[in-house]
């Protein structure tokens, strides 16, 4: 417990009226979570305003109210005015938390695609390396050997910190998070110190949050822009924007890269489905990541463990043994390996791309590859006539199909995917809205020696539609299907 003046120290409000001398029991964003003596910070959203929901926060027993607005008639609690209620959020609540981020190294990766696998290998590499570390990611948070069941790649900035101050406590000394482009705008990682942030890359995805693609831009700049001069920022040199996140940095710039001059330089030797061959910084190694597109991920992840301070060829030998994340260009092979199927987390035009080609690249003469994808629901629309377009472009059959329809009509979805499509992509694609159906189908057109992807869903266990989340798996529904029809 700490004294709400105690933790106002953080920010710099534009006015304060009442006692601080109380103790708070913590800090809210959201009404329905109010408890006794906490202090609620009125958030305005994407859907409603947290200013509308002071009044129940008071009913629940705040002990202190932090908004943009004053209301007209102030009630026996104490409000406390701040220019930015969002980013005042995560600032107290990392001085509630007694900043666990100072206690820790904490690398921020951001990027479209590549957060979670990056993040993933950097918590594995360095927990080889015998460190306690913490993992925040999209599939699932790690307070060392500890699972933490994952609601968001970034999670809100209360939780985040909550989060942080458990893995401090439990003696870790490195975290990796994914921030997401959501989180940044959102302030969820203010009061974060990072020791480092990294640049995947970006491409089309989330326009129907930004708007603009520059503005998604600037977003992920911010990030960089916010990193102190002890920091370092390591950024991806063959990506458009990658120079541009350094721009204003005041963190310690570096480059990696497989094809433009950098400090960090890879070269791709041998690239087959058992892995991939890299000279890397000058040295040679074999890592079981498969695909171009995870040669980055794996000089991000070298990058930044050498920037860590870690020994380059230690980092090389250990990272060479080691799987990415669950989910994303996962093998199932059919009984008999007749057939390969590959589940991955493809759901934006680039990833989509990356992961087509790299399957274009191993497969071998004869062998048809049928994909199936479909888009998600209360998401950029706009992805979804490229991705249509996209499947069918490099796969001899796409089956289009239904990914999270959230609150959206799954056939509009699919309406917009198939809304591009030219002739002669049309008449390689198949429309089965129901994803179980789709897989079925796929496995039944599927000859021996052929491939099966299924994209858009990797790691996820659930289908959400209206509102429900029903189990849905790919590899199972994969795995069973395969066992069912013999193949
Ligand atoms: C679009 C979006 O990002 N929404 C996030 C945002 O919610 P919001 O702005 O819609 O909130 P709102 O409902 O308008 O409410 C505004 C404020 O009023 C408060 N409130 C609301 C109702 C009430 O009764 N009482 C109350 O106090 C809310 O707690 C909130 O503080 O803030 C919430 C709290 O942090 C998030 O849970 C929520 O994530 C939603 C569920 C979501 O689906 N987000 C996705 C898009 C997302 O964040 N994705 C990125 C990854 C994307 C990627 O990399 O591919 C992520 O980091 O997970
Ligand atoms: N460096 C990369 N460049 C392009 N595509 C990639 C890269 N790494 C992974 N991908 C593709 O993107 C998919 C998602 O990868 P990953 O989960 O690592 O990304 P992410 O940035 O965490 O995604 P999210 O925004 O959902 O959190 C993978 O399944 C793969 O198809
Ligand atoms: N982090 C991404 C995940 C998309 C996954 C895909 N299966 C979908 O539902 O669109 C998002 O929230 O946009
Ligand atoms: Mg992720």
């Amino acid at each position: 417990m700490s004294t709400l003046k105690n933790i106002l120290t953080a920010i710099t409000p534009v006015q304060v009226q009442g006692d601080t001398s109380m103790q708070v029991s913590g800090i809210c964003i959201d009404s329905r979570k109010v408890g006794a003596s906490s202090v609620f910070v009125a958030v305005a959203g994407t859907a409603v305003d947290g200013h509308a929901f002071i009044d129940k926060a008071i009913a629940q027993g705040a002990a202190a109210i932090v908004c943009e607005h004053m209301p007209q008639a102030i009630a026996g609690v104490t409000y406390v005015q701040v220019q930015d209620s969002a980013e005042a959020a995560g600032l107290l609540a990392a001085a509630f938390f007694e900043h666990p981020s100072q206690e820790m190294k904490v690398v921020g990766i951001t990027g479209t695609n590549g957060k979670t696998t990056t993040a993933t290998l950097l918590y594995k590499l360095f927990e080889a390396l015998g460190y306690k570390c913490g993992l925040i990611s999209t599939v699932q948070n790690h307070i060392h050997d500890k699972v933490v069941v994952a609601t968001h790649t970034t999670p809100d900035a209360i939780s985040v910190q909550a989060l942080l101050r458990q893995m401090a406590d439990a003696g870790c000394t490195h975290v990796f998070i994914e921030v997401s482009s959501h989180a940044v705008h959102q302030r969820r990682i203010a009061g974060i110190a990072f020791a480092g942030g990294v640049f995947t890359n970006i491409t089309h995805d989330h326009l129907d949050y930004h708007k603009t693609f520059d503005e998604y831009i600037k977003v992920k700049k911010r990030f960089f822009d916010d990193l102190s001069s002890t920091a370092f920022a390591l950024t991806n040199m063959d990506d458009k924007r990658g120079a541009v996140m350094l721009q204003n940095t005041a963190a310690s710039r570096n480059t990696y890269s497989l094809k433009a001059p950098s400090t960090i330089k890879g070269k791709v030797l041998e690239n087959n489905l058992t892995g991939l061959v890299m000279n890397v910084d000058g040295h040679e190694a074999h890592f079981r990541m498969i695909g171009t597109f995870n040669a980055y991920n794996l000089l991000a992840v070298y990058g930044s463990a050498v920037l860590l301070g870690e020994d380059k060829l230690n980092v090389l030998a250990t990272l060479s043994g080691l799987h990415g994340a669950p989910g994303r260009f996962e093998t199932i092979l059919s009984p008999e390996d007749k057939i390969l199927g590959i589940v991955d987390y493809a759901h934006t035009p680039d990833a989509l791309v990356n992961v087509l080609a790299t399957i274009e690249q191993l497969r071998t003469n004869g062998q048809q590859l049928i994909t199936v994808i479909g888009c998600g629901g209360d998401r950029d629309r706009t992805k979804r006539p490229i991705m249509g377009q996209v499947a069918c472009e490099h796969s001899d059959k796409a089956i289009l199909t239904s990914d999270n329809p959230r609150s959206e009509d799954a056939e509009t979805i699919l309406n917009d995917m198939e809304s591009a499509l030219s002739m002669s992509q049309k008449r390689k694609s198949l429309r089965i809205t129901d994803r179980r159906e789709a897989i079925k189908v796929a496995c039944t057109l599927a000859q021996a020696g052929d491939i099966i992807l299924v994209a858009g869903k990797g790691h996820e266990t659930y289908q959400e539609i209206k509102g429900v989340k029903h189990h849905f798996d790919d590899r199972e529904v994969l795995t069973e299907t395969f066992k069912t029809l013999n193949k």
